[in-house]
């Protein structure tokens, strides 16, 4: 049996939709840069991809290798001569793209950012770019961003979102910028892209030949950023994998604490902690079992990681405990239940080691 694939937040599988455009644009080849006739049919893909983006966030696109660049470029471009804020539980690309000095701002105990602590840090001082993801890709929670782009404009704040795990909810995201990721759509790795409001100015991360209108140079991944349009468009069923991931949830039973269970979050994303478990272990048990999920936070050498968002939520020494479940776009309707039929078996090993599990 195929392995059920509860990863979708470290990658989508690719859809059908994304695999047709990426074909076309291979079949079509040309380098968008180039005049002759092969350039300019290049360019009309690129085109089309780069106005199918705008048409849904508003403002310019500039594409990018992924996700990772779009954030760097944000920070590279918007946080010279500012002070730079940004949510405790930002992912990486966005940590380690900022300068140093940059603030954390602390989340409540469910994940959300807070708001009281974002307007003191805005009150008196230089001007400031505000960080804040739009969801969380640990814990799928939403920030709450309307607050947040309220706060920066009074503020006189820029705002950047790293939309990388929320781009295809329907709700409109604000921010000056926003960074987005093919394959966290359903596209192909290669591609992501910044989009960028009210006409700011952007210094490039990577100089070059002049593409993206001087703003990213090196020549486009055509089939990457055609596969990333066709997958943004693809309808995605967000209330199905809502009703899926609270089965699974479910199907997790007792002693496992759900992070930020009560605030908004992706249909698709759940944080079960399993207090006092190493979530490697969980992580191992479940791939053996035929389950693919990942620990909250990445391991490195074999040594349990914990993670900087379940420590900024005040799980503490749990911090390392917990296992992400997420959805794929084409979720099987069977998923919970081979979710629960595989968990049961792990719980059972796991619980002669930790009682406080057994049901
Ligand atoms: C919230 C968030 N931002 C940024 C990234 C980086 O995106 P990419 O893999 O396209 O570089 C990820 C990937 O895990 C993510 O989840």
């Amino acid at each position: 049996m195929t392995p059920l694939d509860l990863d979708a937040n470290a990658t989508e599988p690719l859809r059908p939709e994304a695999r047709d455009a990426l074909l076309r644009a291979l079949a079509t080849g040309g380098n968008p840069s180039s005049v002759h006739g092969g350039g300019r049919a290049a360019r009309r893909i690129l085109e089309e991809a780069r106005r199918a983006v705008a048409g849904r966030f508003g403002g310019e696109v500039v594409f990018t290798s992924g996700g990772t660049e779009a954030n760097a470029l944000a920070l590279h471009a918007l946080s010279p001569g500012r002070r730079v804020l940004l949510g405790a539980t930002e992912h990486a690309a966005v940590r380690a793209a900022a300068p140093q000095g940059a603030s954390a701002l602390p989340v409540h105990g469910d994940g959300t950012l807070d708001l009281a602590a974002l307007e003191a840090a805005l009150r008196g001082g230089p001007p400031a770019l505000v960080c804040a993801m739009a969801a969380n890709n640990e814990t799928g929670v939403l920030h709450p961003l309307a607050e947040v782009a309220a706060l920066c404009r009074s503020h006189g704040a820029l705002l950047h979102v790293d939309a990388v795990q929320a781009a295809r909810l329907s709700a409109e995201l604000p921010g000056n910028t926003l960074a987005l990721s093919g394959h966290k759509l359903g596209g192909p790795p290669g591609a992501g892209a910044l989009v960028l409001r009210g006409g700011l100015a952007l210094t490039p991360l990577i100089p070059g030949g002049g593409q993206e209108q001087g703003r990213r140079g090196g020549t486009e991944a055509l089939p990457a950023i055609a596969g990333l349009a066709a997958a943004l468009l693809a309808p995605y069923d967000a209330p199905r994998l809502a009703s899926l991931r609270d089965a699974v949830e479910a199907a997790l039973g007792e002693g496992v604490v759900i992070a930020g269970k009560d605030a908004p979050r992706l249909p698709n994303t759940v944080l079960a902690v399993l207090p006092g478990v190493a979530a490697e272990t969980v992580v191992i048990a479940l791939d053996l079992a035929g389950v693919r999920v990942s620990a909250g936070a990445a391991c490195s050498s074999g040594k349990v990681a914990r993670s900087h968002v379940l420590e900024a939520m005040g799980f503490g020494e749990d911090a390392g405990s917990g296992i992400r479940l997420s959805l794929p776009w084409n979720a099987p309707d069977d998923a919970p239940e081979r979710f629960r039929r595989a968990w049961e078996g792990v719980r059972a090993r796991l619980s002669s080691r930790r009682p406080a599990l057994a049901t």
